[in-house]
């Protein structure tokens, strides 16, 4: 296997070339529990991919392996390529690099990602400045920027706000805005709706989709919520402890699952929509009426 562990700028991903490129990927616990177990997928520029599966299926950790923020005592074996660099074995420095450029996240608990201390205005600034050197002006205009990007309110007061003075959403908005704040080439969610209020959750959802298309970056989208994904991504990836059970684009996978496990996934996402007074479901509809954006 081929790697980079250079520092350099790696192979330039090509048009059509993937983003992302996951080959064999394990993780594995100090007590030798595979916790995800020969994971291997790819992701191109602009797409959305979303990664599916039950508490403990191993989604969150594929995410941080990918973007190599595994905790300590855990070690990642395989291949994870952004944007041309390997990321397992990588030294720190070409992991500070990669992060914010190529892979950015955003979790589901926003405050996680901000400095309960420091005004959001400031927090905005930090990768726009460690990243892309910006400083006074251009650097306030940017935060600003970034600040009305994501749609937040009145951004002079509010940048001068500390985060428990926001709203869960408007966290969830500082979070995506630092996200982008280096136009990486992929954007990983996980869970970014869980926490927030029903409403609030759409409004977030939108944003995301809104700002992945606008800057044409890939969306690597984790949830437990079948019907969640299914408005969000344009393929979907099953995981049940630490494998890929089903690949396949969303609309194929919700009308015709084929592993078990996929199908329960479907079953209890139709049974929740039916309860909640959603139009009687056809077999192979889709679970949620499902806008293409
Ligand atoms: N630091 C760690 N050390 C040891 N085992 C861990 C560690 N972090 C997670 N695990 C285990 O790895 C497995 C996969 O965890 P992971 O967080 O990826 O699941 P998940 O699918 O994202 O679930 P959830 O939706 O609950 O976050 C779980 O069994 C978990 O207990």
């Amino acid at each position: 296997m081929t790697r980079d562990f250079s520092g350099g700028p790696g192979v330039p991903a090509g048009p059509g070339a993937p983003v992302l490129a996951v080959d064999g990927l394990t993780v594995v616990t100090r007590a030798g529990r595979r916790v995800v177990d020969d994971v291997s997928f790819s992701v191109r520029a602009g797409e959305r991919l979303g990664i599916i599966g039950e508490s403990g299926s191993g989604k969150s950790l594929t995410a941080l392996a990918v973007a190599g923020l595994l905790a300590p005592g855990l070690a990642a074996e395989g291949s994870v390529r952004l944007s041309g660099t390997e990321v397992i074995g990588a030294p720190e420095a070409t992991l500070n690099r990669v992060r914010g450029s190529a892979v950015s996240l955003v979790f589901q608990e926003p405050l996680s990602a901000l400095d309960p201390l420091m005004r959001v205005g400031r927090q905005i600034a930090g990768p726009l400045r460690r990243h892309r050197g910006l400083r006074g002006a251009a650097l306030q205009d940017a935060v600003l920027g970034l600040m009305r990007e994501v749609a937040l309110p009145e951004p002079d007061r509010l940048a001068r706000s500390f985060p428990h003075e926001m709203s869960g959403g408007q966290r969830q908005r500082v979070a995506i805005a630092m996200a982008l704040a280096c136009d990486p080439a992929v954007l990983i969610a996980d869970e970014p709706t869980t926490a927030l209020d029903v409403t609030v959750q759409a409004e977030i959802l939108e944003l995301l989709l809104r700002v992945v298309r606008e800057h044409r970056t890939a969306l690597v989208f984790v949830s437990h919520d079948m019907a969640v994904v299914s408005e969000v991504a344009e393929r979907v990836l099953v995981m049940r402890t630490g494998t890929v059970v089903e690949e396949g684009a969303v609309g194929d996978v919700i009308a015709a699952p084929r592993h078990p496990y996929t199908r329960s996934l479907v079953d209890s996402a139709r049974a929740l929509d039916a309860a909640l007074g959603g139009p009687p479901p056809a077999a192979g509809q889709d679970v949620t009426a499902v806008e293409r954006r």
